[in-house]
């Protein structure tokens, strides 16, 4: 659905894109993660053509008027009703377009005929969401939809992006990890202008990050992170009170080595499984 080529863009001279070649596949709902400054809204804003790119080349596989833009914190006149916001997006661009119906997507119904001034800001921002969506847009581009907002309102924004899924393409940005891993298939990490990883979310939890166990232990840890370190196929081994987290060559060694070496290392052992796996750690350990 979008794909770039070598895309950069200079603020005179700091270089906020490097060589970006983004790959947003058609029907995937793709998070763009990335620190603060890391260059997201920046990209966001060459593709949906409200800035320019120094150099490369951008190809959107949709007509401009089928893209949809939501910026991170959408503003509209106080004095309008929710319905009559989305009325005036639908008139703009798909009169065929279900106002109630995406007013209700965006779980607005019983708030649809109050004036928008008095909306909280995660209502706010499904409105946003709702009157984007209802041009019935191929591809819809959010900018932090979800960050400003309390966990209530970002579930409830998380959750109407979720259920966009199979309707349109979805390009979402966000610094906050555990909502990209919640709702997308797909992931790009941006840092410092840079794509460093893009792909299926779960390639990357497993490809970067390496596999980990968790061994609670009771008593001193210190004797058994030394003992472990001398096995070759333990990559590393990281101390907490009474806890070692152990990185493992592969998982297949963990489950048939790992019991054994505790045992060897007379360790008080509670409880021992694979750590769970979080976008949070892939990212560390991807931009470190
Ligand atoms: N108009 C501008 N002029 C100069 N520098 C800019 C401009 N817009 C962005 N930058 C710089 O470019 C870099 C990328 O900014 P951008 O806003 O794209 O990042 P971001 O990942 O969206 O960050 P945030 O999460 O804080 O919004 C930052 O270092 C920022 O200071």
């Amino acid at each position: 659905m979008i794909a770039t080529t070598a895309l950069s863009k200079r603020y005179g001279e700091h270089l906020a894109l490097d060589e970006v070649a983004l790959h947003v596949p058609e029907g995937s709902v793709y998070g763009l993660a990335g620190r603060n400054g890391a260059g997201k809204t920046t990209l966001i804003g060459i593709l949906a053509g409200l800035r320019r790119a120094t150099s490369g080349t951008v190809t959107i596989d949709a007509p401009p008027e089928r893209v949809a833009v939501l910026a991170d914190a959408p503003r509209f006149d106080p004095w309008l009703t929710g319905r009559e916001v989305v009325a005036l997006a639908q008139r703009l661009t798909d009169p065929e377009g279900d106002i109630d119906g995406v007013l209700d997507q965006a779980g607005l119904t019983d708030a649809k005929g109050r004036r928008v001034g008095g909306y909280s800001r995660g209502m706010l921002q499904r409105l946003g969401v709702a009157a984007a969506i209802v041009g019935r847009p191929r591809l819809l581009l959010l900018d932090e939809p979800a960050s400003a907002l309390d966990p209530q309102g970002r579930r409830e924004v998380l959750d109407l992006i979720a259920r966009l899924r199979g309707t349109a393409t979805v390009l979402f940005s966000s610094h906050i990890l555990g909502d990209v891993q919640e709702v997308c298939d797909t992931v790009g990490v941006l840092d410092h202008g840079r794509l460093l990883f893009q792909g299926p979310i779960d390639d990357l939890l497993v490809g970067a990050a390496g596999p980990r166990y968790v061994v609670r232990l009771r008593g001193p840890v210190d004797h058994v992170a030394h003992a472990l370190r001398a096995h070759p196929w333990v990559t590393h081994v990281e101390t907490g009170p009474e806890q070692l987290t152990v990185g493992v060559t592969a998982l297949e060694y963990a489950e048939a080595e790992l019991p054994r070496a505790l045992a060897a290392a007379d360790a008080l052992v509670v409880s021992l499984g694979p750590e769970e796996l979080t976008l949070e750690r892939a990212f560390l350990a991807l931009t470190q």
